[in-house]
């Protein structure tokens, strides 16, 4: 059996005198999807900066696969309609001598690639300030998926997008799941998507953790603000 994605053993971390975690373990099997939930301030986004190893943990380990490659799409952040590039050179932007016209053909191909399996090919020429809020957080995807990662991290990727959206993508990254056995951890306030396409959560607590499946989760215990699923506007 392959060793798992992300193991992590009894991990304690703080910034200064504030603890956020003392004892956390928890491991995410290859090809899991997991759920990282909890309330305002918690520590969620700090937890996947250690993950990606920014920073250190005052005790305890983490444990990555060795041939683990990371991909990233941040928090959804509006884009200026008035944004030149396209959908393409935005994409593009991620890849090494991007702005280069001899831009090699791989580099070409795997572009073109990332555009395909995000559904964007045909709107590439679209000026991505003028693209949907979809279309955009797709684009990071994308961006995020030219590094041909076998883990993601999705840190609240759907926020503020709205339903229809939020679920196109999260169906979008349930495929690539199970195409290219993408381990999958999902930053995320809404409780619906966590129970509609993550198999386990992990949730923060000022107090400790808890590590479930989706399907076992009784949702009246969770933190107040994450109930109901977060506003959709
Ligand atoms: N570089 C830093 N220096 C000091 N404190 C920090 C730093 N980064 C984050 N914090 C604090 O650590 C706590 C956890 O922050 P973090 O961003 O991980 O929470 P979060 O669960 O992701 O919150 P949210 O859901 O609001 O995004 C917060 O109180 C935050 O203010």
């Amino acid at each position: 059996m392959q060793a798992p994605m992300l193991t992590v053993k009894q991990l304690a971390f703080g910034f200064h005198d504030r603890p956020l975690y003392h004892n956390l373990s928890f491991t995410l099997e290859r090809g899991s999807m997991t759920s990282l939930i909890g309330a305002n301030g918690v520590g969620k986004t700090t937890l996947t900066r250690l993950i990606m190893g920014q920073l250190k943990p005052t005790s305890g380990e983490i444990m990555t696969a060795p041939d683990m490659r990371l991909g990233y799409v941040p928090q959804f952040r509006n884009i200026d309609p008035e944004y030149p590039l396209s959908i393409r050179s935005f994409v593009q932007l991620n890849q090494r001598q991007s702005r280069w016209p001899w831009h090699g053909k791989k580099e070409q191909q795997a572009l073109t690639a990332a555009l395909q399996e995000t559904g964007l090919l045909a709107r590439q020429q679209q000026r991505l300030g003028m693209a949907s809020g979809g279309e955009k957080q797709k684009a990071y995807l994308a961006q995020a998926l030219l590094t041909r990662p076998n883990f993601l991290i999705l840190d609240e990727a759907t926020a503020s997008l709205d339903i229809k959206t939020k679920t196109e993508l999260m169906t979008l990254v349930r495929e690539l799941n199970a195409k290219h056995d993408l381990t999958v951890l999902f930053v995320t306030h809404d409780l619906e998507l966590a129970k509609q396409y993550t198999q386990q959560y992990l949730l923060l607590t000022p107090e400790g953790y808890e590590l479930n499946q989706t399907k076992l989760m009784d949702e009246s215990r969770m933190p107040q603000e994450l109930q109901p699923a977060e506003e959709v506007h």
